[in-house]
């Protein structure tokens, strides 16, 4: 049976995302690459928070539940540890039918990632993440970080809910068992704008947008990502994308895209 707190997100919406997804079949565009989708929700100002170290509700209940969808459909789900700090979030899929909401085991639930690279997020037994592994609707998180010894009592309780420290150089692991093919990259604004810098923005395969109409002011926390210049000099647009779709979603609308390299 589907719990109460279950989310719903019907057919009919599905059909116009498909193109945009990762391929089921485990094929990525690159090879030893995963798929990546970067995934997150904004304001009419390019605002993810009304401030540092907050969460701010955007997504409206439909441009949630599509979010929810796109976790069904990714196998890692991927923030700063900037997004950990400020959130305490639960990073699972709370869809109707995946494992945990009406399916036993942990079918269609992705696995979370943080990236800490010096180990500072400071989790406990009463971090979101960890109350949803042990009511069995979500995976214990993989931190990358580029500590060589991560900090033992960290080490000890993230293995205890079955997750694991990665060190930055052995994030593509050689063991088939935990293959990640395809990552949707949720924020924050560090982990965003770094990824739209132009040495990175070929790793992006797609773009989804949720556009809230409001604007959340100035000190918010914002998707921006550093100038560019042409040759003589002159700023130039920083990215661009190309292939555009746009689907309204309730009072949100959403916006996919692939970026112009
Ligand atoms: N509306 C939405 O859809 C979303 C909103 N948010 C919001 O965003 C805010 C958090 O954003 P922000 O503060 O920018 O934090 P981030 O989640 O982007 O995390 C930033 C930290 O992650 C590490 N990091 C980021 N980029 C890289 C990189 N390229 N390589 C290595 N390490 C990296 C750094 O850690 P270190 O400093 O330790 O080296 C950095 O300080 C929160 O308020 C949250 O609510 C987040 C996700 C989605
Ligand atoms: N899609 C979307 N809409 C918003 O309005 C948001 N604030 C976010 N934030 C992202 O979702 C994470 C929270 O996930 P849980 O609900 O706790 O599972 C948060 O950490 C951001 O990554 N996303």
């Amino acid at each position: 049976m589907a719990s109460r707190d279950a989310l719903e997100f019907p057919e009919s919406d599905r059909g116009f995302l498909e193109p945009q997804l990762p391929p089921q079949d485990g094929s990525t565009p690159r090879p030893d690459m995963p798929f990546t989708t970067l995934t997150f929700a904004t304001s009419l100002d390019s605002s993810l928070a009304i401030s540092p170290g907050t969460r701010t509700v955007l997504s409206g209940p439909q441009s949630k539940a599509m979010t929810h969808y796109l976790r069904s459909r990714h196998d890692g789900i991927l923030i700063g540890v900037g997004t950990a700090l400020a959130d305490d979030p639960g990073l699972n899929c709370r869809l109707t039918g995946v494992g945990g909401y009406g399916k036993e085991g942990l079918e269609g639930q992705p696995r979370p990632i943080v990236i800490d690279p010096s180990a500072r997020w400071d989790f406990s037994d009463d971090s979101k993440l960890f109350q949803l592994c042990r009511q069995g609707r979500g995976l214990a998180p993989w931190i990358v970080t580029s500590l060589p010894e991560p900090p033992a009592q960290k080490k000890e309780k993230l293995e205890q809910y079955g997750g694991r420290f990665l060190q930055l150089k052995m994030v593509t692991l050689d063991d088939g068992q935990h293959r990640i093919d395809c990552v949707m990259i949720e924020g924050g604004a560090q982990v965003i704008n770094s990824l739209l810098e132009p040495q990175s923005m070929s790793l992006i395969d797609r773009v989804i947008v949720t556009i809230a109409p409001t604007w959340l002011g100035q000190g918010g926390v914002v998707v921006s990502p550093p100038r560019r210049f042409d040759g003589e000099g002159n700023a130039i647009s920083a990215a661009r994308l190309k292939n555009v779709r746009w689907y309204p979603f309730g009072e949100d609308v959403v916006l996919c895209g692939q970026v112009r390299i």
